[in-house]
């Protein structure tokens, strides 16, 4: 591991506080860190982090505050967690439609699951910083120009490219910065799209019906039906204005998994009001299924950070070991601290959900549930190409929701990886099937296969019809 120097930055205090339980933003270094990259010169590095320590906040302590209010209503039973957006952004995510299209088909997602679920529901997206990848190998193999080859895998923009060469695959620091600019590029397009409202719920409303007109599904075109009558029942009473903005102000908020350290470590500041540290490089950060060891570098760090955090959760993960997690990031069980989001795959949810919900129950922590239905749930399709079933995908978020019935516990969100584009990576849905003979059409992933707009809609609308019974 490196040994880079931490720089006081402008917006903290000059010296760094160490909490009482010896925390500060580089004690992860004391720690095994799984998953960072094999950064080849470690000077450069130090200089890139001294720089990013210098540059601003990406978000405020306060708006964090607001999302860590809002999962708590969430955690509480009241509210509906919908975090979505690219496995990993690259290129084309930066693009001003891709973001737009994204944020889109979030809002109408989000106006089904809150018409489903009768709850307000808190948009998170998987944007603006999530350009790190923890990989199964360090190396993949690869087309390369004249042949397959063995490379380093791919780790996300942040780290090196996806190109087929052995000089794309070195992981470069200067793609620190470029992951810090990309952010604050993304971030300041959706800051633009949300201030003024983004559309309003009649427009969100036809949006929907256009997609349900060109679905085959005569289920969702009763739940439209439902909800046109309750948009008319609201224009009909005085005061309340279905034309108003749906999105107003800054409530999209923005998260990614919290992989690269001393990149993470270089955002922490020192929130003098909250008198707290705070992760500045976005809203909410997540310890991935990789990276969740108990003793690890990046339970260490998050364990600091006054963000709320997320930690993924596996089909071999045990109910000490889960509570013992609850306990060090979220000792003083606050709802909207900790939210655990569950990815076990379609055939292991009934089985490996139910003990861990009755371990958390039973022992108090007020956490947020959440389902990721697409991380168990990723298959070798045709030409060796990652994919996953829309079926398998359905199958495990009505597993969960079950689950949580019977434990009397809340179902309180849905984790996905998907774009506003109309790609060909998951197989299935109704409104235009992807088939496996498709799957190459429109491949565009960086890493994982995501739903495509049409299969995040319908997707929408059954978790809708689930949420209502
Ligand atoms: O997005 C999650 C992981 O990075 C991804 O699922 C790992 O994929 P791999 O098994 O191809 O490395
Ligand atoms: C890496 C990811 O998931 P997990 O840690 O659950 O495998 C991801 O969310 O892209
Ligand atoms: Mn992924």
């Amino acid at each position: 591991m490196t040994a880079f120097t931490f720089v006081s930055n402008p917006f903290g205090t000059p010296s760094t506080p160490t909490t009482q339980d010896g925390w500060n933003p580089g004690s992860w270094q004391e720690h095994p860190a799984a998953q960072q990259p094999p950064w080849p010169d470690t000077a450069a590095l130090d200089t890139v982090i001294d720089q990013l320590a210098l540059l601003p906040p990406l978000v405020s302590a306060a708006e964090s505050a607001r999302l860590r209010a809002a999962l708590g209503a969430a955690a509480l039973g009241d509210g509906f967690l919908l975090q979505a957006g690219d496995c990993a952004e690259s290129t084309g995510s930066f693009h001003a439609d891709a973001v737009y299209n994204k944020v889109k088909v979030i809002l109408q997602m989000s106006s089904v699951l809150a018409f489903g679920s009768g709850l307000p529901v808190v948009k998170v997206g998987r944007i603006a910083g999530q350009m790190a990848k923890p990989r199964s190998n360090p190396v993949e193999p690869v087309d390369g120009p004249s042949g397959p080859l063995l490379l380093p895998s791919y780790r996300g923009e942040m780290v090196n490219g996806s190109a087929p060469t052995p000089e794309a695959r070195r992981p470069d620091p200067d793609r620190l910065l470029y992951a810090y600019y990309r952010s604050a590029s993304s971030l300041n397009l959706l800051r633009m799209f949300t201030a003024d409202g983004f559309a309003t719920l009649d427009e969100v409303h036809a949006w929907n019906r256009e997609h349900v007109a060109a679905s085959a599904d005569p289920r969702h075109a009763a739940l439209l039906d439902d909800m046109d009558h309750v948009l008319r029942y609201l224009a009909s009473r005085p005061g309340t204005q279905p034309g108003a903005p749906e999105q107003q102000g800054f409530d999209f908020f923005t998260s990614h998994e919290a992989l690269i350290l001393p990149y993470e470590q270089a955002l922490t500041r020192w929130d003098h009001s909250g008198s707290a540290w705070h992760d500045a490089s976005a809203h909410m950060a997540w310890i991935g299924e990789r990276t969740r060891q108990l003793d690890g570098a990046h339970v260490e760090f998050a364990a600091g950070i006054d963000n709320p955090v997320g930690v993924k959760v596996g089909p071999t993960m045990e109910p000490e070991e889960l509570l013992a997690l609850c306990r060090r990031l979220d000792p003083t069980r606050d709802p909207g601290r900790l939210t655990l989001i569950t990815r076990m795959g379609a055939g292991r949810i009934r089985e490996a959900l139910p003990p861990l919900v009755r371990a958390v129950r039973d022992a108090g922590y007020p956490v947020l549930w959440v389902c990721d239905p697409m991380h168990g749930n990723t298959i070798a399709g045709s030409g060796g190409l990652k994919t996953r079933r829309f079926n398998d995908i359905v199958d495990e978020l009505r597993g969960f929701i079950e689950v949580h019935r019977q434990a009397g516990t809340h179902p309180g969100g849905v984790h996905l990886e998907l774009t506003g584009e109309d790609v060909t990576e998951c197989l299935g849905g109704t409104a235009s099937e992807v088939l496996e003979e498709n799957l190459s059409d429109r491949y565009e992933t960086a890493c994982d296969p995501r739903l495509n707009r049409s299969q995040a809609l319908e997707l929408s609308f059954i978790a809708a019809e689930l949420l209502r019974k």
